[in-house]
């Protein structure tokens, strides 16, 4: 498949962010707040990468929406998770009647959810907040045939960008859900990333270590069998999942569109690797909210070059360290806002002889 042609010629718009001017026009202005130089650590950083993003040393962060793509796998009748594939149509509904994490949180911090069924098993009757681009009710056993063909996956990653395309706002939350999801999220890990299958793979939802060297084989068996599928489309076709090739869709559009993209767990990550691979620059758009327990999503940061803001040992996904990370990124917005430079508010500054930089 040629990569150029089914994600990269619609938008050449994403381009290198960091304009110098700009970016030394933040900094300065970071350091004449009220406070030590670089005082306000890592929250600086974060305001100087959304400010960068929506392209305002003043940034105000609008209407956020939480996207959360749902699809099956079939490799989960491999017994490669902890919990029957049931559970991504009953966490569906969850979601949506307002009782999950990700829902609560949402609703907490004030985030449109939508929910879209990429390919659950079973299909949901109408209801508000739920949009249906069912590609087929899951993907092929990877273990047997790719588990997308090269068509539903650009079927996939074109839904992505119209729902995106259809969302108001500037920031993007990522979420997903699909049983089974882990594992296609460490075989794409291991394969885009060039690393060792076996640090990629984790407990996901709480295999035990019989359940975790079981998840191991079959994965091992997964890649080898799909040994051809090198670009990142048609690794995210063999290796992927609906849900996933979704979310890259999603991350493609809402970076050629600056919007300020808070990127998840394991999972989600995985699907800005496949878009990272395909335009490195979307990862300067991209916050990473925290690092998950499951092992993998370690290495799948470094990969990105992106540092989690948390880290609280969550391995739920679903989108919820992406919702609880987003008040951080409302206070870095409101810092290069509202705070007072030493001007303004008469404050003085380092003292000379105190300053040690000369
Ligand atoms: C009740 C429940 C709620 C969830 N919410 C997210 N996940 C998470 O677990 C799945 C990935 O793990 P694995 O690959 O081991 O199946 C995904 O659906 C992910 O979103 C959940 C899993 C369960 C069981
Ligand atoms: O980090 C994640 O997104 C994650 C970890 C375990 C299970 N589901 C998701």
């Amino acid at each position: 498949m040629n990569n150029i042609d089914a994600a990269g010629s619609a938008h050449s718009d994403i381009r290198d962010l960091r304009d110098a001017a700009f970016t030394a026009e933040v900094l300065r202005l970071l350091d004449n707040k009220t406070k030590p130089v670089g005082a306000l650590g890592r929250l600086e950083a974060l305001a100087l990468r959304i400010a960068q993003v929506l392209g305002d040393a003043q940034p105000v962060l609008r209407e956020p929406q939480m996207l959360v793509c749902a699809g099956d796998h079939g490799l989960a009748g491999r017994g490669v998770s902890a919990y029957p594939a049931d559970v991504t149509w009953q966490m569906v509904h969850n979601f949506l009647s307002g009782g999950a994490a990700v829902s609560v949180l949402a609703r907490q911090h004030a985030l449109a959810l939508t929910v879209v069924d990429c390919g659950v098993r079973r299909e949901f009757e109408p209801q508000p907040g739920l949009l249906v681009r069912r590609i087929a009710p899951g993907t092929a056993d990877a273990l047997v045939q790719g588990a997308m063909t090269p068509e539903q996956c650009a079927q996939a990653i074109a839904n992505g960008r119209e729902i995106v395309r259809g969302l108001p706002g500037n920031a993007l939350l990522l979420g997903e859900m699909g049983i089974g999801n882990s594992s296609s999220a460490a075989l794409l890990l291991a394969r885009l990333g060039g690393l060792d299958l076996a640090q990629c793979v984790g407990p996901g939802t709480g295999l035990d270590a019989t359940g975790l060297r079981h998840k191991r084989e079959v994965l091992s068996e997964v890649l080898a069998r799909h040994e051809q599928a090198r670009s990142p489309l048609d690794a995210l076709a063999a290796l992927g999942g609906f849900e996933i090739a979704t979310l890259v869709g999603a991350v493609l559009e809402a970076a050629s569109q600056r919007r300020v993209i808070v990127v998840d767990g394991f999972i989600t990550g995985a699907a800005v690797l496949v878009a990272h691979a395909l335009q490195p620059w979307v990862t300067q758009r991209c916050v990473a909210s925290h690092e998950s327990a499951e092992p993998g999503h370690a290495l799948l940061l470094h990969q990105l070059g992106l540092s989690p803001l948390l880290r609280l040992d969550l391995r739920l996904g679903e989108g919820s360290g992406a919702a609880l990370a987003w008040p951080l990124l409302v206070s870095a917005c409101a810092i290069l806002r509202e705070m007072a430079s030493f001007d303004s508010a008469g404050v003085s500054r380092q003292s000379e002889a105190g300053g040690g930089t000369a």
